[in-house]
């Protein structure tokens, strides 16, 4: 093997560009990054309005994992995007700024019999990342490097949802990421001066020059390298030539929750009689890899509205000339540095009081996958953010070019159909009622002759999307958990020198969007492995009551 390094961090994304930046900066280490997409230098990136047409158009930037058709969706397969990029989902994502509630991540603390995973426990990480433009308190800091700063333009969509939610009894809130997420407000967005502040923005580019920092692009990593059963070094792709690098210290996956388990596997660990079936010998029998799948969907409703209310021509002809005269001229305002969801809400619809397990966004334009006309249109779209189902990532084959097999069973938990019918039909009472109903022309879809219980699911199941928040497939747990993946110090077990920082780590998916935790997670996944912090003693009190523990 050629070269050496401290350390090898594989995937460039929102936990890797956190991870390399704290063991070059803070720990002075010799680091090798390797992502498997280009460079994040493009326009459409930065500017933010270029969101969606990253993820509903064509870009090297977002590849489509397509999953296994599935029963629960009446035999439908998925396409989740994830980011292919040096900032991965970071520098494609809708940048909206959100962390769980108090109890997500107190429930994860518990999971790991107390070791340090609560809210308590990751806010200074949270703190210490924030640039936030707006708060500076015990839940924000203003000072870090990710900018975080209100939506710099709103539309009159945001002010009528706004309303119509206070109507609804929904009480306004102004800061979503204090551990409480009740309440319809403003979005915060990791945007700064109307351009995207990715995690590459954030973390990798500061480091970029820096000597002790050899990132390579466009390489592919195939599998870990072990001796006996430490890990020294990875073998990855560039140019269909293969490549060895070796390391003297630790390989950190941050390939996201569908990749990293992949590299677990065709390296060896994984569910012992799955990797028999693709001939790969098992170096540790560990169960729960791939196991655990969770990922947010949504369910949509689009409306045409009697009067422009959003986005609806901002992008064409003289509209877009003007916009982008006001973007590049006047310091990235106006449409264009907007990211498009500029509001939101939280809510339980079983108990006002409990943690809210439904997310509703509302976007000022006609949704790109409802087939209708262009028009003067809303979206409002339930996110359901508490799923109990559970999926899986398996091999496709031994071939690390091969996307891994994913099987969602989203909607397999009848619990999960209830609640998404259950919210379809509360995004009918919001446009219902004032002052948005006033706006609203036709309801499109669902149109309204659908109305049975069943044929409203069977509207779910047709047109249900990924919110793009998979995780779960590496789990974190208790040592004596045979189906946990991970030690609370994200070790993976039984091998030494190898652990995984990104989203895979999570035992329960947070109830919000998952790019601030992706990044604290990884701080502290740092913070774990160079010995600066240690995994607390068991038996301190969190929020988690005798109710919620049951979820985990
Ligand atoms: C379209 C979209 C919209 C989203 N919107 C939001 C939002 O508005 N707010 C929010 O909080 N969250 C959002 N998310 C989710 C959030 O961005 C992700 O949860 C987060 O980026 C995941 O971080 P990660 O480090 O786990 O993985 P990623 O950021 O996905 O990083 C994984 C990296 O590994 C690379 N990689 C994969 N395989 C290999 C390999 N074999 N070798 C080398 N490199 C490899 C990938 O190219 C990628 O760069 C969105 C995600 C997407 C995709």
């Amino acid at each position: 093997m050629k070269d050496s390094f401290d350390f090898i961090v594989v995937g460039a994304g929102s936990s890797g560009c956190v991870t390399v930046n704290r063991l070059v900066l803070e720990h002075g280490a010799r680091v090798l990054l390797l992502e498997a997409g280009p460079s994040n230098n493009n326009q459409i990136i930065k500017m933010p309005a270029g969101t969606l047409k990253m993820i509903y158009g064509k870009t090297p930037f977002v590849k489509r994992i397509r999953s296994m058709p599935q029963p629960s969706l009446g035999g439908r397969a998925i396409d989740v995007a994830q980011g292919n990029v040096v900032g991965g989902g970071s520098s494609v994502n809708v940048m909206l700024y959100a962390r769980g509630s108090r109890l997500d991540y107190d429930l994860w603390d518990k999971a790991t019999g107390g070791a340090g995973w609560g809210w308590d426990d990751l806010i200074p990480y949270f703190r210490r990342q924030e640039g936030n433009q707006r708060l500076q308190n015990e839940a924000h800091g203003s000072e870090g490097p990710l900018k975080v700063s209100d939506a710099p333009y709103l539309i009159e969509a945001d002010s009528l949802f706004l309303r119509t939610m206070q109507n609804l009894n929904i009480p306004y809130t102004d800061d979503f990421n204090s551990g409480n997420l009740h309440g319809v407000g403003l979005t915060q967005s990791t945007v700064y001066r109307g351009r995207r502040c990715s995690s590459a923005d954030a973390f990798l580019s500061p480091i970029l020059n820096d000597p002790r920092l050899t990132l390579v692009t466009s390489a592919r990593v195939n599998r870990i390298l072990f001796e006996g059963t430490r890990a020294v070094g990875v073998e990855y792709v560039v140019d269909d030539i293969t490549h060895q690098a070796s390391t003297t210290g630790e390989v950190i996956l941050t390939a996201g929750a569908f990749v990293s388990p992949q590299l677990l596997m065709l390296s060896g660990i994984g569910p012992c009689k799955h990797l028999e079936e693709h001939g790969i010998k098992t170096l540790v029998d560990s169960p729960g890899v791939g196991q655990n799948l969770q990922d947010h969907h949504v369910a949509i409703l689009s409306a045409t509205t009697k009067r422009p209310i959003g986005y609806f021509g901002e992008d064409t002809g003289l509209k877009a000339l003007k916009n982008a005269i006001q973007y590049f001229a006047f310091k990235n305002s106006g449409p264009i540095g907007s990211t498009g969801s500029e509001t939101m809400a939280f809510v339980n619809l079983d108990d006002p009081e409990a943690d809210p397990d439904i997310q509703i966004y509302c976007i000022g334009a006609m949704w790109p996958t409802v087939k209708r006309g262009p028009t003067d249109a809303v979206t409002l779209m339930a996110n359901l953010v508490k799923p109990l189902s559970r999926g899986t990532v398996k091999l496709r084959s031994a071939n690390p070019a091969d996307h891994p097999e994913v099987d969602l069973r989203w909607l397999s938990d009848p619990s999960d159909r209830r609640r998404m019918l259950q919210s379809l039909k509360y995004l009918r009472e919001i446009v219902a009622t004032a002052p948005f109903s006033s706006v609203i022309d036709e309801i499109f879809s669902p149109v309204n002759q659908i109305q049975s219980d069943e044929a409203l699911l069977d509207y779910i199941h047709q047109t249900t999307e990924s919110n793009y928040h998979p995780v779960g497939t590496c789990r974190m747990g208790q040592e004596d958990d045979p189906m946990s993946v991970l030690t609370p110090d994200l070790k993976v077990k039984g091998v030494q020198n190898v652990r995984v920082f990104d989203c895979s780590m999570m035992p329960i998916i947070i109830s919000a969007n998952t790019n601030a935790t992706a990044m604290a997670v990884a701080e502290k996944g740092v913070d774990h492995m160079m010995g600066k912090i240690s995994l607390r003693t068991p038996g301190r009190q969190t929020s988690v009551s005798t109710a919620e523990s049951t979820r985990s």
